[in-house]
């Protein structure tokens, strides 16, 4: 979608921007550009919509040399935010977001509608934010109203130059997941500058890792925590690329271990005695549905239930299990769920569905997950093909 052929940018006091750059974004791809600063980030992202001009090289969007289109009808097609966001501090928030169709000629109600569409979108409601001016908002509103107007026209393109930089980090998170959620239903092509590597890392199908005027690496975000190209980028990535790689690492179906499983229903004395067969203490009880309900315990907790009452149930001693997590999330995610719980495991349940039990995720099969996504990284292989050499026990 956006292919660069070796583009050069020396500017007029002789220094080289850009050296020599190509890759290529595919369509509904979003690519973090993610460098020191002055390592020229910027100034590749506004060669794109001919703001600035490349020296040499050459810029495709679409299989169009961007060169031979004029740069206003070019822009039209690319959606712009950057971090100062730039809005118009005399208009309201309706009309700061339907600039672009005003430039195209909309009329006014279609301007509004569209308008207000887009900042429910982005989560801000039309009807309390829409004739407010930018300074009547903070500062994580302002970057939401300027997602808002980048996306107004539709265009297939976007380019993001810091736009999440000037909000705390807590705000931040809050938009990068929200901008996530927006992306994964929109499927724009996005180009997105941060000099920070856990949001390169965070949002990133793929990460262009500058050194500088050039990219040391163009890889999928486990590839560079895992398999850094070169001492310049495993510096850059940070020694704990082991921790970040917790949140880009999806906890897969290989991972997980099954446990003894009971019914709701099933006589206590008889799923007992199956946990006790098996040698666990603890089993995890399912509904009539094979959806998750909780967990029980091999330990009888009233002495009257080891007389094999046949009235007792798992029903009656089951206790519901708060740490469970979607197939798909996050290792991060599912560590952090484990220390919140205090738990020992948590389950694992069917990501569409949401409640269909798939297996359960230890401590030990979490570490062996990141060894083994390191490892598979390293050769290029899927990870469930990889099969830990583990130390003998004595
Ligand atoms: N108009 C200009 N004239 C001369 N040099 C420039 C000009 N604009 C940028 N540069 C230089 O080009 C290099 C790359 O700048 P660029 O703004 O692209 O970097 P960046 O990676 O986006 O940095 P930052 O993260 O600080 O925004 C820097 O050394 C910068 O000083």
């Amino acid at each position: 979608m956006i292919r660069f052929e070796n583009v050069t940018k020396r500017y007029p006091d002789g220094t080289t921007a850009v050296d020599d750059l190509s890759f290529e974004v595919a369509e509904g791809e979003l690519v973090t550009l993610v460098g020191p600063s002055g390592c020229g980030k910027t100034t590749t992202m506004k060669m794109v919509n001919r703001l600035i001009e490349p020296t040499s090289g050459q810029i495709f969007l679409d299989g169009e040399d961007i060169a031979s289109v004029d740069p206003v009808e070019l822009r039209r097609r690319i959606g712009y935010v950057i971090q100062q966001v730039g809005l118009f501090p005399h208009k309201t928030v309706l009309d700061n977001t339907g600039t672009v169709p005003h430039l195209l000629g909309w009329s006014k109600a279609k301007r509004r509608e569209r308008a207000a569409e887009l900042l429910d979108l982005v989560g801000l409601d039309p009807a309390v934010f829409g004739d407010r001016y930018p300074d009547q908002l903070s500062g994580g509103q302002r970057q939401r109203v300027g997602v808002a107007r980048a996306l107004a026209a539709d265009p297939p393109v976007l380019l993001m130059d810091e736009p999440f930089g000037a909000v705390d980090p807590v705000v931040r998170e809050h938009l990068q997941t929200e901008f996530l959620k927006l992306q994964s239903s929109l499927h724009k092509t996005v180009l997105f500058v941060t000099h920070d590597i856990e949001e390169a890392v965070r949002l990133g199908d793929r990460i262009a890792v500058y050194g500088e005027g050039r990219v040391e690496q163009f890889d999928p975000p486990t590839k560079v925590l895992g398999a850094p190209a070169t001492p310049y980028v495993a510096d850059f990535v940070g020694a704990d690329r082991g921790l970040k790689r917790l949140s880009v690492t999806p906890i897969e179906t290989a991972d997980l271990e099954a446990p003894p499983v009971v019914h709701l229903d099933d006589r206590l004395s008889e799923a007992t005695a199956r946990m006790r067969a098996e040698g666990a203490h603890w089993a995890v009880v399912l509904d009539d549905a094979d959806d998750l309900h909780g967990w029980v315990s091999a330990e009888p907790a009233d002495p009257a239930d080891a007389e094999a009452d046949a009235t007792v149930t798992v029903r009656d001693r089951a206790r519901r299990m708060e740490a469970w997590l979607p197939l798909g999330a996050p290792l991060k995610q599912a560590f952090s769920t484990m220390l919140q719980h205090d738990a020992g495991w948590i389950a694992v349940v069917d990501a569409a569905s949401e409640g269909r039990f798939l297996g359960v995720l230890t401590p030990t099969r979490l570490h062996e997950a990141l060894r083994r996504s390191i490892d598979a990284d390293e050769r290029d292989v899927p990870r469930a093909d990889v099969s830990l050499e583990t130390v003998p026990e004595k």
